[in-house]
């Protein structure tokens, strides 16, 4: 950001958000809200708050655009305090994205969009272009969109212009609350994807509060797990939480499958293919057969002329087989470098013979993933948390 008050205008540079000792206390209970959290929020990443209801999230995050004023402590927005800001600036210069989207049911999708920009005072000609590049950015069509209502759209479709409005005026911070929660759960992981690739393009500092674990893990480059009044149970990346939660509470929200949920964030490249004993839909069973040797269980994959993986085998299949067009069974399942561990393993389980098939871009044999090597990174993942624990002991 730079030496001026946040335009909101300048986008670009994100900035690092750290809180201090921030506490909130309501009225005048006995218990605070929020007690003395500190923690630091790095600049460009995508940080997710999770904890069980009510223990303090949305107190946390508003206190950052200061929709509601800590009681004590202070907030840094890069490197400035927060509260020395105007406060309508800050919150011009923080992209909002909340559940009930709280879109202005008068105003049309572009005039919704164009709120902000609208108060900072940019002319008519850049909302607009603005305004057509964010429905874009967020996957709804210009023309179709641009004039429509609020009450004229999908609840998945008020979602994304919810989240085009929060990024209209280019903020280096967005704060998002269940941004995501009204929707049906496949509207949901499409707008969770839509939201890692803009992420990916635009770089901002992103606080996201959810109560979901799996989406934390999906999104978070780092999560914050809360307990009661945002004390910070876990601050890490998903990686790290999932391979060693830091106390029982945590485990409890981790929720069962951690080992699971890690295979998602691992891709296929990330592991070391192995081979299994190929031969072409033209050459005869024998060939295969010759190639599998004497090991018990052990499978080969019949390639076609292009060499993609048409069906599997065993030495028991080629004994019968009069032909590699119908040996065996179809695969019916394969991934590619980009896939997940956890897509490989669902391949393994559907294809049921210890292997995933990979594939190259044209569907071209490329290597297997064994369910032995899925089971060694889940070890290897584990002791290296272990390990990092070690030394920071
Ligand atoms: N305006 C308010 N006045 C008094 N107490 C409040 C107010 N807003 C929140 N609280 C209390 O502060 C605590 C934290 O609320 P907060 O909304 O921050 O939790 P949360 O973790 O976001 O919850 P949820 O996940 O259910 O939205 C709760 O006990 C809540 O009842």
């Amino acid at each position: 950001m730079g030496a001026n008050a946040p335009s909101g205008s300048a986008g670009g540079d994100s900035v690092e958000i750290r809180l201090e000792e921030v506490t909130k206390r309501y009225g005048n209970r006995a218990e605070p809200a929020v007690d003395a959290v500190s923690m630091t929020i790095p600049a460009g990443e995508l940080v997710v708050f999770v904890g069980p209801s009510g223990c303090g999230k949305t107190t946390t995050m508003k206190m950052i655009n200061r929709l509601i004023e800590p009681t004590s402590g202070r907030i840094l927005i890069g490197g400035r305090d927060a509260s020395s800001l105007n406060p309508d600036e800050l919150r011009r210069s923080i992209g909002y994205a909340i559940q009930q989207v709280g879109l202005f049911p008068h105003l049309t999708v572009a005039e919704n969009i164009g709120v902000v920009p609208g108060l900072l005072g940019w002319d008519k000609a850049r909302i607009r272009s603005r305004t057509e590049e964010m429905l874009d950015l967020v996957g709804l069509e210009s023309g179709e969109f641009f004039g429509r209502y609020p009450r004229q759209l999908s609840g998945g479709q008020q979602q994304r212009v919810g989240v085009a409005r929060a990024l209209a005026a280019d903020p280096p911070v967005l704060l998002m609350d269940e941004p995501f929660g009204a929707v049906d759960p496949i509207t949901r992981g499409n707008l969770q994807d839509e939201l890692m690739r803009l992420q990916a393009e635009l770089g901002k500092t992103i606080v996201f509060v959810t109560h979901d674990f799996d989406e934390a893990v999906k999104l978070g480059d780092r999560i914050a797990v809360l307990g009661n009044q945002s004390k910070i149970l876990q601050y890490d990346t998903p990686e790290a939480i999932l391979a060693n939660p830091a106390d029982d509470t945590v485990a409890g929200f981790v929720g069962a499958g951690a080992s699971l949920k890690q295979l998602t964030l691992l891709r296929v490249r990330d592991v070391e293919l192995e081979e299994v004993p190929t031969a072409s839909v033209t050459e005869s069973p024998s060939v295969l057969a010759e190639k599998l040797g004497s090991r018990r269980g052990a499978v080969g994959l019949v390639l076609d002329q292009r060499r993609r993986p048409i069906r599997w085998a065993t030495k028991r299949d080629l004994a019968r087989a009069s032909s590699l067009e119908t040996v065996g069974r179809p695969v019916v399942d394969s991934v590619d470098r980009a896939s997940t561990l956890q897509d490989a393993l669902e391949a393994i389980l559907t294809d049921d013979d210890g292997y995933a098939v990979v594939t190259r871009s044209r569907g071209e044999y490329a290597g297997v993933v064994g369910i032995d090597t899925l089971m060694g990174t889940i070890r290897q993942l584990r002791e290296q948390h272990e390990d990092t624990d070690g030394a920071d002991a």
